[in-house]
């Protein structure tokens, strides 16, 4: 049975930022007060506003931004290839400030905000480099005569986002959009407005055309409005399973294609001749990144019984030692959910995890963190996605057991297994349902690999060489080299 939790007193941010319009941020202090919507190159207000809604700072619960959501929306076309690697540039020289707005709108650590910012450049710049790339094929014909194929933009392509990394979501899904000649129009979740609009502006920066990327704020009834509009080509979701339903439906009236970002409940399998070292860190990371809020956690940990009582112990010891408190501290590795109601939701989970289960929570704020061993699989703590700090702890025998078990769910967003049994590894995860596993390590997002799910996790891919084929359109090209033998 164990938990830690605390929640550390809030002080001023150490790092000092270079001069910026959100310059000098510190815990309990940053404000935005210009509009957040981004149309035409420049924020603004909509013209067609539907009321307001609010931003908070999840470590304080502080209002940071009061915005308007839209309704209506017009984008035109530029055809223009925008200079992505300019964007990745900035996004590089900004890092520090893009990474601080991010932990004070979403709760994460800003060490871990940074590695976000990381990965967002890295998705611009590997796209900058594929977009100039893209080819068809060319294919000979009987007679001479000859055909090829070439890749086109998609038109105006919607891109919708979760809370839990905002600037991350928007810029794997506008990098290669743009790349491949599309113009976006994002919506950010109602809970982190801010960051997207930073992408913007530098993209605008960058000399990307005005309109080409486009920011909306609002909730469910902007989306929906995005995904009805007749102007959209193809809507690109990150979110829940019950709205990725309510997309979809809504894309298939209009036969536009989606890509689903959907949730999960991911397995990480402990093979007893793993790297002890390796894995219990593996299970942390598989776990507590972003508060827990990551949807291809590994948050059913398989233990080989052999090693149970051991890796339990570590991971404990481990676990412990996490500092938790005032994100923008530089030695914080955890900070705040992103809101009470979702706080009180994650409680409710260990609420009745503790019937079952040795575990317990503890926590104070909007600040937990737990996790329950000896777990069942038919709890509900190891059914429901949790979307929180919580891991639970499973033990198995066999491997045809383990795999048997790590598939009966109806995610398939990833999964990991830890052994020393190269055999094994590549057995096992040929097995395992799901879009994304990892071998002896556990949620690492390079950007050069396809992300996405099996099953319930949803489908189409970001990141990766493939996802070039998830925002073009292919064009066949036949050409007759001789006379036209008719029918007729
Ligand atoms: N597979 C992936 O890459 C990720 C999946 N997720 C999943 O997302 C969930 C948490 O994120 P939330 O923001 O709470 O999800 P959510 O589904 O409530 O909202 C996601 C986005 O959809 C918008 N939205 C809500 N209803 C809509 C509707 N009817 N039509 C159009 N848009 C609508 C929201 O405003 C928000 O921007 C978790 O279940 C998690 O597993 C989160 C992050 C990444
Ligand atoms: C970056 N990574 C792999 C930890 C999570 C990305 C997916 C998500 O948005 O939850």
């Amino acid at each position: 049975m164990f938990l830690r939790a605390g929640r550390a007193a809030l002080s001023p941010l150490v790092r000092s930022l270079q001069p910026s319009p959100v310059a000098a941020m510190s815990t309990g202090t940053f404000v935005v007060s210009q509009p957040l919507n981004y149309r035409g190159g420049a924020r603004v207000e909509p013209a067609d506003a539907s009321g307001t809604e609010k931003a908070f700072e999840p470590a304080t619960g502080r209002v940071i931004a009061t915005f308007t959501s839209a309704f209506k929306y017009g984008v035109k076309l530029h055809g223009a290839l925008p200079n992505l690697l300019e964007g990745c540039r900035i996004i590089r020289d900004r890092e520090d400030e893009i990474a601080a707005v991010e932990c004070i709108n979403n709760g994460k650590s800003i060490f871990e905000a940074r590695l976000d910012i990381d990965t967002s450049w890295q998705c611009l710049e590997y796209y900058a480099g594929l977009a100039a790339s893209m080819a068809g094929e060319h294919i000979q014909l009987p007679g001479g005569s000859f055909g090829y194929t070439r890749r086109e933009p998609l038109g105006v392509c919607v891109g919708i986002g979760a809370w839990n990394y905002p600037f991350q979501i928007a810029s794997w899904k506008s990098a290669p959009a743009l790349a491949c000649g599309n113009a976006m129009v994002f919506k950010p979740s109602p809970f982190t407005p801010v960051s997207a609009l930073l992408l913007a502006e530098i993209y605008t920066e960058a000399g990307v055309p005005p309109g080409l990327f486009n920011v909306v704020q609002g909730g469910a009834a902007t989306g929906q409005f995005l995904c009805q509009h007749h102007d959209v080509a193809k809507v690109s979701f990150t979110g829940s399973v019950p709205t990725g339903m309510k997309i979809m439906e809504m894309s298939a009236k209009g036969i536009k294609p989606v890509t689903l970002e959907l949730g999960g409940k991911s397995p990480l399998i402990i093979f007893s001749d793993c790297d002890m070292n390796n894995a219990v860190k593996g299970a942390l990371m598989a776990n507590f990144l972003t508060q827990g809020q990551v949807c291809c956690n590994g948050t059913r940990v398989f233990v080989q019984k052999e090693i149970l009582d051991k890796f339990t112990e570590e991971v404990v010891k481990q676990t412990q030692r996490i500092k938790i408190g005032d994100p923008l501290l530089e030695d914080t590795r955890m900070g705040p959910l992103i809101n009470r109601p979702h706080l009180e939701r994650v409680l409710g989970f260990v609420k009745v995890a503790k019937d079952g289960a040795h575990c317990g929570p503890s926590y104070s704020g909007g600040f937990i963190l737990m996790f329950a061993a000896n777990c069942r699989d038919d709890m509900t703590c190891v059914k429901e996605e949790i979307f929180g700090p919580v891991m639970s702890i499973l033990s198995f025998d066999t491997e045809a057991e383990v795999l048997e078990r790590a598939n009966d769910t109806t995610f398939g967003l990833a999964a990991g297994v830890f052994t020393r049994d190269i055999q094994r590894a590549h057995r096992v995860v040929a097995e395992l349902q799901a879009g994304t596993c990892f071998i002896n390590n556990y949620n690492v997002s390079p950007v050069e690999l396809p992300f996405g799910g099996y099953k319930k996790s949803g489908f189409g891919r970001e990141n990766g060489r493939v996802t070039i084929e998830y925002y073009s359109q292919l064009k066949t090209v036949c050409v007759e080299m001789g006379d036209v033998e008719s029918a007729f």
